[in-house]
């Protein structure tokens, strides 16, 4: 029944694609699949890659059920026309949208307000060659074809190095998708661009409610990173979780806690210990900033869902602690999340218990090393639980063994040094391999402004590589301080990017550049620690709901923050070194999607980019933003 209804989706589709090769910039297509009744079975997995001249989507990993549904739909379907009212129907199992200019940043949010973030998931590829769209022609076979996943995962990734140094100039620009092509290169990089598995969530060991969950809230795949991860830990295992930008080390972490934490857990066969309210937090999150912790917060509610939302509670800065407090001993949550200096004050007035904690998590944990947090980190690593092996202390016999998983894109010697003092034997999980720490060699951050010895610096390159996603494209552009801005809204316009994080350092030129911006007609806002919790609340909450479309930020936001819609990501002022460039660029491109990182200096400034493109051993080509086009200008 489900292959019959999988492979007669397969052919529709293949006929619908093969009577509409995509050939011109004017023609768009999306694909959106709505997932509702499946109990997490692979009934078909679509892989689709599409060209699209402003906007690439298709989706990985889906299942649908309904394909009379659809057959009974005449195509083309009205595009801009009431897609609201198409995308709430009831009985909407699978979508087709074909049609000019779809709205590329407008349908991920007009879908997600209908059916739910979780239910639509978007992952981008490239196609390089300017054939028709078939599905042969995007690697696409369906699940009974035997697919390597591997194989078809693999996408063209531009490299500018290769390119021939002829013409002084290629545009990409919104309006041309033949000049981006002539971007792109004769020969190139195979990479895998979604950063999934090729394995499912069922074969990870997790609680069969947790599995439910996670299919309800959209997850139908895990990615490489979680699964690699979720068995390690559920095996008791102390670890540092290595993967780029995006590539979901939140649910890497948060899977095995829920498994063995709060009521998605396993049942212990005797069913011990089902009954009756533990007063003890189980796991303790900390995470540098409140967005991050917030954001944090949200997840793991995605899974727990309305119901069981006190499982978890925030404990950061900037709110209010004696409300948090009453929360605590009100609704005596399994797991906290919350910022080191919130956690420790907490902690040292008495009022959160954690010596019986079994899960501590260090997300962004090279940050958390700062020496900011040292005293609260102090604090936190010595009354949450107990690191595995080591004697209980003092006059509390029931100190609990914990697990400590400290979590970041970048994980710098240092991170690897407190990882063997804070944890027992820990062990690198990274997307697709587990090791023992031992194997990493000392390498660190790259500091852009002090020169590094040949070794080291291909360690840091190594290092810094495996932190940005690699579909991103980066670029720099040279200006003069004072036409930054200008030049900001030339590429926001040249890229026609949607939703753009413009990074600087300081809060006083970030205001300038905001209302610069705005007085030429560009939505944008700020973003920073001056700000009051409020205002950093709604500004970010604009941001994601796309009423802002350029958020002038600083090193607040570099770390974290997921905004899918993302898909520029600007440095107006440098950052300090190339593991702070690499968390700014990974804003964008999440989770496999297409995202450009555009770097603006001046002339003086322009070594500093070579040594970031040779640290992070990837391209950085000069640009320029010339009739409402990015023109890669070729170097002699
Ligand atoms: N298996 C999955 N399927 C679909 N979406 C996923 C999956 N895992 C994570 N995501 C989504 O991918 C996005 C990125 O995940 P996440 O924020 O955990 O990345 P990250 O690796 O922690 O990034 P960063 O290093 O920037 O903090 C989130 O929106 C998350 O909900």
């Amino acid at each position: 029944m489900g292959h019959d209804h999988g492979h007669k989706l397969f052919k529709f589709v293949s006929k619908l694609l093969a009577k509409n090769p995509i050939r011109n910039v004017a023609f768009e297509l999306g694909v959106y699949f709505y997932h509702a009744e499946s109990r997490g079975r692979t009934l078909f997995q679509l892989k689709l890659e599409i060209l699209f001249s402003k906007s690439f989507f298709a989706i990985l990993g889906c299942q649908c059920y309904w394909v009379e549904l659809l057959q009974k739909w005449k195509f083309p379907l009205p595009v801009n026309n009431n897609l609201a009212k198409m995308l709430a129907l009831p009985s909407t199992r699978l979508l087709l949208l074909f049609g000019e200019s779809l709205p590329s940043s407008r349908l991920p949010n007009v879908s997600r307000k209908v059916w739910g973030q979780t239910r639509v998931r978007f992952v981008s590829r490239v196609n390089p060659d300017n054939e028709p769209l078939t599905l042969a022609s995007l690697g696409y076979k369906s699940d009974f074809e035997k697919t390597n996943k591997n194989e078809a995962n693999k996408i063209e990734r531009p490299d500018v190095s290769n390119e021939s140094p002829k013409s002084k100039s290629r545009s990409i620009g919104s309006n041309s998708i033949k000049a981006e092509k002539t971007v792109r290169v004769k020969k190139s990089l195979e990479i895998e661009s979604a950063p999934f598995a090729a394995k499912s969530f069922s074969e990870l060991g997790l609680p069969l409610l947790l599995l439910e969950r996670l299919d309800a809230a959209g997850f139908m795949v895990p990615t490489d990173v979680q699964f690699a991860a979720v068995p390690t830990i559920l095996k008791g295992h102390d670890v540092v979780i290595q993967s780029y930008t995006g590539s979901g080390k939140t649910l890497a972490y948060l899977l095995p806690i829920l498994s063995e934490v709060g009521p998605l857990k396993k049942k212990s066969p005797n069913g011990e210990g089902e009954s009756g309210k533990k007063k003890e937090i189980d796991a303790v999150i900390v995470a540098p900033s409140r967005e991050l912790g917030m954001q944090i917060v949200r997840e793991v509610e995605k899974l727990l869902g309305p119901e069981d939302k006190k499982v978890v509670q925030q404990l950061v800065g900037g709110a209010n602690r004696s409300r948090q407090e009453e929360a605590l001993k009100k609704n005596k949550p399994a797991i906290v999340v919350g910022t080191p200096g919130r956690i420790a004050e907490i902690s040292a007035a008495g009022k959160l218990h954690t010596h019986s904690c079994r899960f501590l998590v260090l997300d962004e944990v090279d940050e958390l090393l700062s020496f900011n947090f040292r005293e609260d980190m102090h604090r936190i690593l010595e009354h949450v639980g107990r690191r595995s092996g080591a004697e209980p202390r003092g006059s509390v016999a029931k100190w609990a063994e914990r697990r400590t998983i400290m979590v970041s894109a970048t994980v710098p010697y240092s991170v690897i040094r407190a990882a063997r003092s804070w944890g027992s034997d820990p062990l690198l999980v990274q997307a697709k391999k587990v090791m023992p720490l031992e194997s990493v060699a000392p390498s660190g951050p790259v500091n852009i402004l002090k020169p590094t010895s040949g070794s080291d610096s291909s360690m840091r390159t190594q290092a810094a590589l495996q932190s940005l996603p690699p579909a991103l494209k980066h670029y720099h552009c040279v200006t003069k301080l004072q036409h930054k801005v200008d030049t900001l809204r030339r590429c926001v316009h040249a890229l026609d990017a949607k939703s753009v994080i413009a990074f600087m350092n300081h809060t006083k030129q970030l205001k300038d550049a905001v209302f610069k911006l705005e007085a030429r007609g560009i939505v944008a806002a700020e973003l920073h620690g001056d700000l009051g919790k409020l205002a950093r609340s709604t500004t970010l909450k604009k941001f994601r709901n796309g009423e802002v479309r350029v958020l002038v930020t600083n090193e607040l936001s570099a770390r974290g923050l997921d905004v899918a819609e993302c898909d520029l990501v600007v440095n107006l002022e440098l950052p300090t070194d190339s593991i702070h460039y690499a968390h700014r660029a990974g804003r964008t491109g999440r989770l496999g999607r297409k995202g450009t990182v555009v770097t603006i200096c001046e002339e003086p400034e322009v070594f500093v980019v070579k040594k970031l493109q040779k640290q992070l051993g990837i391209p950085i080509p000069a640009c320029e933003f010339t009739e409402g086009k990015l023109n890669v200008i070729e170097e002699d």
